[in-house]
């Protein structure tokens, strides 16, 4: 059962475990029964805190690090149990980029693409169009012989993303590779890679830190925590519907609504005595509209609502909204069954005096 998934995916991760050694202490287990499906085609976000697993489990990808339990495949092959020309071979269809772009200072833009191809060994005459090729589709046909310091960091992780590119993988891994750039330019490579995916039908999987690079970019997405992963599936519906804490914590601060200080600084987590207002948020998907369902709240329920902030997103095509309201505290249970039955999603903030 689980080879015949693993044969259709591009990766698959199968109850994967990573302990490593530490010298005079209890090895750190680093990764812990973690199975993760990567369909081909897909851009697949990792997301998680400093320390939960993500390089590691990345780096099982192309055979950089092995698991000490459970099994790593790519394209049907097991990475952990591969070694030499085997090895070589599948980290010719496993390209990857970095923060910190990984450049060699001493070789142009030119001599960095090229040398994956000289690497294995390809003929000089095949390897000049095929890294006028890789330079023109990052879009750097006018720097090809600048050297690394001449160059921004957006332009760095261009010639990253061709070299990662050089051998024609089937796969890219992408290591916070946004994560020293800046927004706008964080943007500018995030449409490169979504363009690469697209022409060239590369399967993506990307680590990332900040959930808005998801949003932005990521059909699907795992949320890493403590090595293991605790939600798993397309992005649209884990924005829409975050099951775990920590995906929850991730989301509050992407989501671009955020209480006015007014009411923040005075939300507690238990009703104070006496006359209080139940702050709630509520998340909407697709055409689900609130307006006429707040409308109807007080038209038929006679519920007061206050809106105290609301956003409207996009994750791919599809909206998805939230809207942060409050309402009577005695009435806040009411209004919630009410807002729920008509698909909309809500949770309780806290309440303020
Ligand atoms: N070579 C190693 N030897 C010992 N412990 C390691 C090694 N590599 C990673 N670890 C430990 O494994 C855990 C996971 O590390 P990992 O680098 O995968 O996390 P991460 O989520 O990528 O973190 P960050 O976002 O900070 O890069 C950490 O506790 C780390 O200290």
């Amino acid at each position: 059962m689980r080879v015949e998934q693993a044969q259709g995916a591009a990766i698959t991760f199968d109850r994967v475990e990573k302990s490593f050694a530490q010298k005079g202490g209890a090895p750190v287990m680093a990764l812990a029964d973690c199975s993760l499906t990567v369909e081909p085609g897909t851009i697949t976000g990792i997301i998680g805190r400093s320390g939960a697993g993500k390089s590691t489990l990345l780096r099982m990808v192309n055979g950089l690090e092995r698991p000490t339990g459970g099994r790593v495949l790519v394209g049907g092959r097991d990475v952990g149990a591969a070694t030499g020309a085997e090895l070589r071979e599948i980290r010719r269809e496993v390209g990857m980029i970095f923060q910190h772009f990984n450049l060699l200072a001493s070789r142009t833009v030119f001599g960095n693409v090229a040398l994956p191809l000289e690497i294995a060994g390809r003929p000089k005459a095949e390897i000049r169009p095929r890294v006028e090729d890789l330079i023109a589709r990052v879009g750097l046909e006018a720097l090809a012989d600048r050297y690394p310091a001449e160059l921004s960091g957006g332009q760095k992780q261009r010639v990253g993303i061709a070299r990662a590119l050089a051998t024609g993988p089937k796969v890219l891994l992408s290591d916070e590779a946004t994560s020293a750039l800046d927004p706008e330019t964080t943007r500018t490579v995030l449409r490169l890679l979504a363009d690469i995916n697209r022409d060239l039908g590369l399967t993506i999987l990307l680590i990332t830190h900040e959930m808005g690079v998801l949003r932005d970019i990521a059909t699907h997405m795992a949320v890493i925590d403590g090595g293991r992963i605790v939600e798993a599936g397309p992005t649209y519906d884990i924005f829409v519907r975050p099951a775990h804490p920590t995906t929850r914590s991730f989301l509050s601060g992407v989501t671009g609504v955020t209480l006015p200080a007014f009411v923040a600084n005075r939300l507690r987590p238990a009703p104070p005595e006496g006359h209080s207002q139940e702050v709630i948020r509520i998340t909407f998907a697709g055409r689900h509209a609130t307006d006429p369902m707040l409308a109807r709240l007080t038209g038929e329920l006679g519920i007061a609502v206050n809106i105290l902030a609301g956003a409207i997103e996009e994750i791919g095509p599809h909206p998805f909204g939230n809207l942060l309201v409050s309402v009577e505290t005695g009435r806040g249970a009411e209004a919630r069954a009410y807002l729920e039955r008509h698909q909309l999603l809500t949770e309780v903030l806290g309440y303020v005096g």
